[in-house]
């Protein structure tokens, strides 16, 4: 039985740190473990050119922790206004590796997203030029699709026609939650990429709905039935490099996710990587933990992997009931549960 583990230092492929205070929160959390991170654009207003980006990322790099090398990456916010000239712009700043497509209402902050795909296409055409990579919330946003369908239905309505139209164009499909999203993935071209959360992993719907609602387990794309968790397990032990390591860290004040409306999103940032090194553990699967944490994700962005590394130990610790955010708190997952793995 493997009791520690060496890694190369692994990358968040997707993570929302938010804005303002709870950034002296969310920058060490994501930093503790993480050598880089792709940054979510969604903060209201969004993150929509390159002025926006590099303000945003001084904010960001003022919250590091001091030593630490974390090094955020920025993503830009694709609304039907976003021109070919943003896009040049925004790649020529060197700081921003990718845009974000976020369907109109599709998830939070989601309200300045793209209406219809036909208006971003020539922002698609001048990133498959520039090299820019596309990422994609996944979900339809028809009132008539069925929650739990949403996103086979993005990719049979929208991705498809994406990755045919721009071929050379690098797309990362986020948070997948369906068998439906691996098969895609797993059959589309080199140039077709998908991030998994850990609690896509280790959660599905039932986890969330038997017994009582659990509004910290509720995120968007929502939790799935167990065989399409299953086909997410599948597709990590597999070693595919297609898949890699995104937590979608999503934070919410713990009294917007304890409400009669409750905000969609899981804090998973305070344990992100002990958390998906249970999950391969439980998977008999931790040999394909680097691969998917540290190496997958900088090969597929085109960018080189980190040299330094991390270590685990299998120990057992337990998660704080709640953690400060801001002037406010959340609940982490998994609060006040035992993790059984800690990074040294
Ligand atoms: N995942 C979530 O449930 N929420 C994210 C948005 C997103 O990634 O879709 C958020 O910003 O809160
Ligand atoms: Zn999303
Ligand atoms: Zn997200």
């Amino acid at each position: 039985m493997t009791d520690r583990l060496t890694l190369i230092r692994p990358d968040d492929w997707h993570i929302h740190l938010r804005d303002g205070a709870v950034l002296q929160h969310t920058v060490p959390d994501a930093a503790r473990s993480f050598g880089r991170a792709i940054i979510m654009p969604n903060l209201v207003p969004p993150v929509r050119d390159a002025a926006e980006a590099a303000g945003y990322r001084e904010r960001i790099l003022a919250a590091r922790p001091a030593g630490s090398h974390f090094e955020p990456l920025m993503v830009l916010y694709l609304t039907d206004h976003t021109s070919p000239e943003i896009v040049r712009q925004a790649h020529a700043s060197g700081q921003v590796v990718a845009a974000k497509l976020y369907p109109a209402g599709a998830t939070t902050n989601s309200q300045s997203g793209v209406t219809a795909l036909e208006n971003i296409y020539p922002a698609l055409e001048a990133m498959a030029d520039v090299g820019m990579l596309l990422l994609v919330h996944g979900e339809v946003t028809h009132a008539e699709v069925d929650i739990f369908d949403r996103e086979k239905a993005f990719i049979d309505q929208q991705l498809v026609k994406v990755v045919e139209r721009f071929p050379a164009l690098k797309v990362v499909f986020e948070h997948i939650t369906t068998g439906d999203a691996v098969a895609f993935v797993q059959d589309a071209s080199d140039n077709v990429g998908a991030t998994i959360t850990a609690h896509h992993l280790m959660f599905n719907r039932n986890h969330m709905l038997v017994g009582g609602i659990r509004p910290h387990l509720f995120c968007l794309p929502v939790l799935k039935r167990q065989t399409h968790q299953q086909a997410l397990r599948d597709a990590v032990v597999s070693g595919s490099s297609k898949f890699f390591l995104g937590t979608d860290s999503a934070p919410h004040a713990r009294h917007a996710k304890e409400a009669a409306c409750g905000c969609a999103g899981c804090y998973t940032a305070h344990a992100a990587i002990e958390l998906y090194a249970e999950t391969f553990d439980e998977l008999g699967a931790l040999d394909k933990l680097e691969g998917f944490a540290s190496l997958h994700g900088p090969d597929f962005y085109g960018l080189p992997r980190n040299t330094d590394r991390i270590t685990l130990e299998r120990d057992s610790w337990t998660v704080p009931e709640q953690l400060p955010f801001g002037d406010q708190c959340i609940v982490p997952l998994r609060a006040g549960e035992q993790i059984r793995w800690r990074l040294v």
